[in-house]
C-alpha cells in the first residue's frame, strides 16, 4: 500500500488477495522514494506513483540455477521468470501460467521470439511476430490479459457504478499505441484512450490504430509531438481529480509489466544462440544491442543482466534524438532546447516545457524522443550503487536513491537538464551500457548495405541497431564476442525509409518483399479518430464525457 494509506487512483491493499507470502522481488517502491510495499497488482493497475516516481521491485531476484532453462520452450521460461516476480498468493501459478500461453497464442512465430543469423558476430533477435508487427506486442499482450485478470476478479458480483473500470491513457510515436490497442480492444470494464502526435507517426501504424472501431477504444490525434504527448499522460496522472475518479491505467513502458515481460526475451535469446551456435556456450558473454527512445527495452535488458544473465554490455543505440547518447558520453542528461531564451514560447505541460525544436524528425519515427521516461529507473539503480559504498544499510540506501533521483528529475523540470553525474555514478553506467549515435543517411546505408550483402529487408530502427553493431564488433575485434541486435519492427510498417534506401535495389519489390497480407486493404478500412489540440485539460475534459457515455452503455 501507499506509505500514506492511500492510493489515489482508487487501487489499494484491501482489494486484493493478501501478499501472505512473497519475496523482496515480488513487492514494489517508487523511483522517488514516497511510495513503497506495493503488490504487483497495485502496480500494475496504478502505473505510475503517487509522486510521479516509476516503480520498481524492492531487490532484483537472482534467477536460480537458470543455466537449466536452457531447452524450455518461450512460454515455460516466461513462467520460470515472471514468477519471481509476481507472487502466487497474488496470481496462483496455474492462473499465471493460462496468461501467458494466452498472450503468446496470438504470435505468428512457433518460436515466439525468434533468432536468426544476420552475417559474421550479428544475429538479430526478430520482435515482430506479434499481433500489429512490433516488439510491443511482447509485453502488451500479456499486460491486456492481466488488467482482464485483475478486473475480472475485482468485479466479481458486481454491477453497474460498483464495477471497477479502468480508464487506459497512453502516448505512441506508432508503435505502443496499436499493440496496446489490440491488447485492449474489446474488453470488459476497460477504455483506452491513445495519443498520437498528428501527422508524425507512419501511414501504417496510423492505419493500424484508427481502423479499430470497438466501443472502448479513442484515438487522439494531437498537435504536437511524442513528448508533448506523453506530458499530457503524465499530466493526467499528476490530477488528483481525473487520476481517482477515472482510475487511470498506464499501457506505456512506465508500467512495470511491460518491462518485466521484456526480460524474458533477453533469457530466450541467450539460450537460442546456445542451442544455434557451435561455438558459444551457457555461461559466454554476449552483447545486446538495443534502438532506444523510451529506455523500456534496454532497460528490460539491465534486468536479465542483474538477475545474473552473463552480459558483456548493452548498446543502447538512439537515432539524432540522442540524449541518451550524450549522457554516456558527457554524464549530462539535457533536453537541450529548453534552455534560456529558447525555451521561451515552448509548450506547456505539467510545468514541463517541451519545445518543438528539440525533437528532430527521422526516418526511425518510433524513437523520435526527447525525454526517456524509463532512464529514471537506470538512474535509481545508479543512485542507489553510488550509496552503497557509505557503507550503511539497504533502508538507507534506498532513501538515498530516492532522494538523488527527484533532484535529478527536479532539475530536469525545471532547468531541462541535469549533471554531469558524480564520476563513480558516471562509471557505473559505463560499465553496463555502451551508446552509439546513428544518423539517418547511416540507418538508409546499413539497410541497403545489409540487403545487398544477405538479402535481408531492415525496419529503420532496426536498422539504427545494427549499425551501432558493426561499431561495436569492430571496437571489440571480429569473432570476440557475439552480438544479439534487437529487431524491434516489421519493415511494412516503414515503407516511406525502407523504399527509399531500397528503390534502386536490383529485383527489389516492397509489396512483393515486404508487404504481409494483414496489411493489404488497410486503407480501404472506416477510421475513428480525433484532433485534439496539444493541451491536458482539453484531452482530460474529453476522456471524462466519453468515459461517462462508455458507463452509461455499459450493460453489466
Ligand atoms: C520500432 C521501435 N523500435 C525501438 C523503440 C524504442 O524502444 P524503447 O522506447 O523501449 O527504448 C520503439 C519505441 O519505443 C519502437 O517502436
Ligand atoms: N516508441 C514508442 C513510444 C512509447 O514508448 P513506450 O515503450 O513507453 O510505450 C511507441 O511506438 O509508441
Amino acid at each position: 500500500m501507499a506509505s500514506n494509506g492511500v492510493a489515489t487512483n482508487g487501487v489499494s491493499a484491501e482489494s486484493h488477495s493478501p501478499a501472505a507470502t512473497h519475496t523482496k522481488s515480488q513487492r514494489y517502491l517508487s523511483t522517488r522514494g514516497e511510495d513503497s510495499d506495493l503488490s504487483f497488482e497495485e502496480v500494475v493497475l496504478k502505473g505510475l506513483a503517487n509522486d510521479g516516481g516509476l516503480y520498481i521491485p524492492e531487490a532484483i531476484p537472482e534467477a536460480p540455477q537458470w543455466q537449466t532453462w536452457k531447452d524450455l520452450p518461450f512460454n515455460e521460461l516466461a513462467y520460470n521468470v515472471l514468477s519471481l516476480y509476481i507472487s502466487p498468493s497474488e496470481i496462483p501459478a496455474d492462473d499465471l501460467k493460462d496468461i501467458i500461453n494466452r498472450s503468446y497464442s496470438t504470435f505468428r512465430a512457433p518460436e515466439i521470439t525468434p533468432l536468426v543469423h544476420l552475417q559474421d558476430d550479428i544475429h538479430l533477435l526478430e520482435l515482430f511476430h506479434g499481433p500489429t508487427f512490433a516488439f510491443k506486442d511482447v509485453a502488451l499482450q500479456f499486460l491486456g490479459n492481466l488488467f482482464e485478470y485483475f478486473l475480472t476478479r475485482r468485479n466479481v458480483g458486481k454491477t453497474g457504478r460498483d464495477r471497477y473500470h479502468l480508464t487506459v491513457v497512453g502516448a505512441t510515436s506508432g508503435d505502443t499505441g496499436s499493440a496496446a490497442i489490440y491488447g485492449l480492444r474489446g474488453k470488459k470494464d476497460v477504455s483506452v484512450f491513445m495519443l498520437h502526435p498528428k501527422g508524425k507517426v507512419s501511414p501504417i501504424q496510423e492505419l493500424q490504430m484508427t481502423t479499430v472501431l470497438d466501443a472502448n477504444v479513442h484515438n487522439l490525434a494531437i498537435t504536437g509531438n511524442f513528448d508533448n504527448c506523453q506530458d499530457i499522460v503524465k499530466a493526467l496522472f499528476a490530477d488528483p481529480d481525473i487520476n481517482s475518479t477515472l482510475k487511470l491505467g498506464a499501457v506505456n513502458s512506465i508500467n512495470w509489466a511491460r518491462i518485466l515481460a521484456q526480460t524474458v526475451y533477453y533469457f530466450h535469446s541467450y539460450f537460442a544462440l546456445a542451442r544455434q551456435s557451435e561455438t558459444f556456450k551457457v555461461g559466454d558473454k554476449v552483447r545486446y544491442v538495443v534502438p532506444s527512445g523510451n529506455f523500456g527495452d534496454v532497460l528490460a535488458g539491465y534486468f536479465a543482466f542483474r538477475m545474473g544473465l552473463p552480459v558483456d554490455k548493452l548498446v543502447i543505440a538512439t537515432n539524432e534524438n540522442d540524449i541518451l547518447d550524450r549522457f554516456w558520453k558527457t554524464g549530462k542528461y539535457e533536453k537541450k532546447a529548453t534552455h534560456g531564451p529558447e525555451a521561451e514560447g515552448g509548450i506547456e505541460s505539467d510545468g514541463v516545457k517541451a519545445h518543438e525544436d528539440g525533437v528532430k524528425e527521422t526516418l526511425s519515427p518510433a524513437m523520435d524522443i526527447l525525454v526517456s521516461s524509463n532512464f529514471e529507473r537506470l538512474l535509481w539503480f545508479l543512485a542507489y550503487q553510488f550509496a552503497e559504498s557509505a557503507g550503511m544499510d539497504d533502508e538507507w540506501n534506498k532513501k538515498q536513491a530516492g532522494q538523488e533521483v527527484s533532484g535529478w528529475l527536479k532539475e530536469l523540470k525545471t532547468k531541462g537538464g541535469f549533471g554531469p553525474v558524480y564520476k563513480d555514478v558516471l562509471e557505473t553506467a559505463r560499465r553496463n551500457f555502451d551508446s552509439e549515435r546513428v544518423s539517418d543517411q547511416e540507418t538508409l546505408d546499413t539497410i541497403k548495405s545489409i540487403y545487398n550483402e544477405v538479402g535481408y529487408v531492415l525496419d529503420p530502427h532496426t536498422a539504427v541497431g545494427v549499425e551501432a553493431a558493426r561499431r561495436s564488433v569492430k571496437q571489440v575485434g571480429s569473432g570476440v564476442i557475439p552480438h544479439i541486435s534487437l529487431s524491434t519492427a516489421h519493415p511494412a510498417k516503414f515503407a516511406g525509409a525502407v523504399t527509399l534506401a531500397l528503390n534502386d535495389a536490383p529485383g527489389f519489390e516492397f509489396n512483393e518483399k515486404v508487404l504481409p497480407k494483414e496489411f493489404v486493404g488497410l486503407d480501404q478500412k472506416e477510421k475513428r479518430v480525433r484532433d485534439v489540440e496539444n493541451d491536458w485539460k482539453a484531452v482530460r475534459e474529453l476522456v471524462k464525457k466519453e468515459v461517462e457515455e462508455e458507463l452509461a452503455a455499459a450493460q453489466y
